[in-house]
C-alpha cells in the first residue's frame, strides 16, 4: 500500500479499503477509510483538492493494491484528452456495453478508429434538423394529449417526462421509429411485445441486465420480462436493418440510414456491430440527456428570476414563437447558456477514466505556487474528474452559483468545461443533445412557468434545504436526481 502511494510520488488525495473501481464499492456505503461510494466526485467537487492545496489527487486501495490519479487541473486534463495514444481508454471498464455487439464506446485503437469514421458522418445537420423537429412535435403531443392543456400540471418526479421524451427522440431521430405519448400499444407480428417496451424495458433495466448472469435473469417474472425486453429489440433492430437493406433507396436522416449507408460504402459493419453501435448511441444519448434536462428544470424552478430571463429571451428572439425552427437556434444564446450552465454544474458523466500507456509525469502547482511534478508509472488509471474540474475557483467565478451569464460572454475558459469529454474521444451526439435539449426547453419555458411543487409537509423549509431536497443525486450509470416534483403554471 506504500509502495503504491509512493509510486505517485506521496501526492495526497484519498486512501481507502476497497478501490472505487471494484465491484464491491459500488454496494458499500461511502465510509472514511473504507469505500468511496458511487458519487464521490460530484459530492466532494474540488472541496478535497482546495484541502489538499493540489489540482492532482491521487487515489490509493489496497483492495485492489493499487494507485489511480484524479484530476482537476484543466491544461493536465487537456494532455489526457488530446493525446489519445498515450492516454487509451481503459476498455475493461466497458465491456459490458459490448452485450448488444461491439461498439463504438467500448473499444480502442484500429477497432475503435473504424468505428469513429463510420459513425462520425452519420452525426449531420440534416440529423440535427430532424431531431428539432422531432422534439418540437413530441412535445406538443405532450401539451395536447398528457397534460390537456390544462392551466395547472403536477409532475411527482420530472424524470417521468424527461425520460420518455428523449427516448422518443431518440426512437425518431436515431432509428426513424416515431412514437407518440399514448400510441404504440400494438404488438407487430411475430412479437411478443411492442417496440415502444423493448425499448423502454432495455433502457431502465440495461444495469440488472448487465449484472446478472442469463440463468438468474429466468428466475422470476419481472426478469424474465426484462430478458424479454432485450431479446425484443435486439429483433427489432435486426428487422429494421434487413428492410431497409432490401427495400428501394429512400432518402432519411435518422442515425441508423446513415450509419448503414456509410458501412455499405467501404469497410462495412458487421450487423452485430451495426446493433452494438445504435443500441450503444440509445444508451449513451438517452440518460444523459434526460437527467440533464431534469437538473435544468429544477434550477429553474429555483431560481425564478432566471428563468423570467429565460422566458423573455425566448419571447423576443422568435417572432413566430409557438413554431421555432431549427434555423433560429443560434438566436437562442440564453437557452444554450442555461443548459450549459447545468452541465457544468450537474455533468451527466462525473469521471471520465484514462489509462496511461507509458510511465510519464505532470506538472502542476500547489497553492503555495511551487511546481509539484507527479509521476505516472505506465498501467496507472488517470481520471478526468469532471465535477473537479467544473468547481474549481481557477476557471470559474463562484462556481457554487447558478449563473448562466457566465456562458453568455466568449470569455470562458473552453479547457474547464468538459460535459462531453473533448479530443479525439469526444462524445459524437453533442449538437444532438444540444439540439434537442434547446428545443425541448423552449418549447416548455414558452408555455409554462416552472415552479416547485407545494407540499403542506414542507411549508417551512429555507431556500437552502428546499435545493438540497430538489437537487439530490445518486450516480448510477450517470448522475441521477433522486426526486424532483414539479408544477408547471400555463403562462
Ligand atoms: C447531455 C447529453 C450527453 C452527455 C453529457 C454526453 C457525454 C459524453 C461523454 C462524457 C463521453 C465520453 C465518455 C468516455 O470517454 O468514457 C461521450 C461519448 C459518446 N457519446 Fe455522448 N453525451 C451526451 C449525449 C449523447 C447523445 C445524444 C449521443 C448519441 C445520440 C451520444 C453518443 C456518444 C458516443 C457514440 C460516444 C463515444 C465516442 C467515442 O468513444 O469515440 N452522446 N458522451
Amino acid at each position: 500500500f506504500r509502495q503504491a502511494a509512493r509510486s505517485v510520488g506521496e501526492i495526497p488525495g484519498y486512501r481507502t479499503l476497497v478501490s472505487r473501481s471494484s465491484l464491491l464499492s459500488s454496494f458499500i456505503p461511502r465510509t472514511p477509510g473504507l469505500s468511496l461510494g458511487r458519487a464521490w466526485s460530484f459530492e466532494d467537487k474540488y472541496s478535497r483538492y482546495a484541502e489538499n492545496g493540489y489540482d492532482i489527487l491521487t487515489l490509493v486501495s489496497a483492495f485492489p493494491c493499487k494507485p489511480e490519479i484524479v484530476l482537476a487541473d484543466a491544461a493536465a486534463i487537456k494532455e489526457v484528452i488530446t493525446y489519445r495514444s498515450r492516454f487509451p481508454k481503459p476498455v475493461d471498464l466497458y465491456v459490458a456495453t459490448s452485450f448488444f455487439g461491439y461498439n463504438i464506446v467500448a473499444s480502442e485503437g484500429e477497432e475503435w478508429k473504424r468505428y469513429r469514421k463510420i459513425a462520425a458522418p452519420t452525426f449531420t445537420e440534416r440529423n440535427n434538423k430532424l431531431v428539432w423537429n422531432e422534439t418540437v412535435a413530441i412535445m406538443n403531443d405532450l401539451f395536447d394529449s398528457v397534460w390537456e392543456n390544462q392551466q395547472v400540471v403536477t409532475v411527482d418526479h420530472i424524470l417521468d417526462i424527461t425520460l420518455p421524451a428523449t427516448l422518443f427522440i431518440i426512437s425518431a431521430a436515431g432509428f426513424g421509429q416515431k412514437l407518440t405519448w399514448k400510441g404504440g400499444s400494438i404488438v407487430p407480428p411475430h412479437h411478443k411485445m411492442t417496440f415502444k417496451d423493448a425499448l423502454y424495458i432495455s433502457t431502465t433495466y440495461m444495469l440488472p441486465r448487465l449484472l446478472l448472469p442469463n440463468w438468474a435473469m429466468k428466475l422470476t417474472e419481472k426478469t424474465r420480462r426484462i430478458q424479454l425486453g432485450f431479446t425484443e429489440l435486439r429483433t427489432f433492430m435486426t428487422e429494421m436493418i434487413e428492410d431497409r437493406m432490401k427495400s428501394e433507396k429512400v432518402e432519411r436522416d435518422d442515425l441508423l440510414s446513415s450509419l448503414l449507408d456509410a458501412s455499405n460504402d467501404g469497410e462495412g459493419l458487421s450487423t452485430d456491430e451495426l446493433i452494438g453501435n445504435i443500441f450503444i448511441f440509445l444508451i449513451a444519448g438517452h440518460e444523459t440527456t434526460a437527467h440533464t434536462l431534469c437538473f435544468t428544470l429544477a434550477l429553474l424552478a429555483l431560481y425564478p428570476a432566471e428563468q423570467e430571463k429565460l422566458y423573455e429571451h425566448i419571447k423576443s428572439v422568435l417572432p413566430d414563437a409557438y413554431a421555432p425552427t431549427y434555423e433560429q437556434v443560434p438566436l437562442l444564446t440564453r437557452v444554450m447558456a442555461v443548459f450549459n450552465e447545468t452541465l457544468r454544474m450537474f455533468p451527466a458523466v462525473i469521471i471520465i477514466p484514462k489509462r496511461s500507456a507509458e510511465d510519464t509525469t505532470f506538472s502542476t502547482m500547489n497553492t503555495r505556487g511551487e511546481t509539484v511534478v507527479v509521476p505516472i508509472p505506465k498501467g496507472t488509471d488517470v481520471h478526468i474528474n469532471v465535477p473537479g474540474l467544473h468547481y474549481n475557483p481557477k476557471y470559474w467565478e463562484n462556481p457554487y452559483e447558478f449563473k448562466p451569464d457566465r456562458f453568455l460572454n466568449d470569455d470562458w475558459n473552453r479547457d474547464a468545461f468538459i460535459p462531453f469529454s473533448a479530443g479525439p474521444r469526444a462524445c459524437l451526439g453533442r449538437k444532438f443533445a444540444e439540439t434537442e435539449a434547446v428545443a425541448f426547453l423552449t418549447m416548455l419555458v414558452l408555455r409554462y412557468k416552472i415552479t416547485v411543487k407545494e407540499e403542506p409537509c414542507f411549508a417551512n423549509e429555507t431556500f437552502e434545504k428546499r435545493k438540497e431536497r430538489l437537487l439530490k443525486v445518486v450516480s448510477i450509470l450517470t448522475l441521477t436526481p433522486v426526486k424532483m416534483p414539479l408544477t408547471f403554471i400555463r403562462r
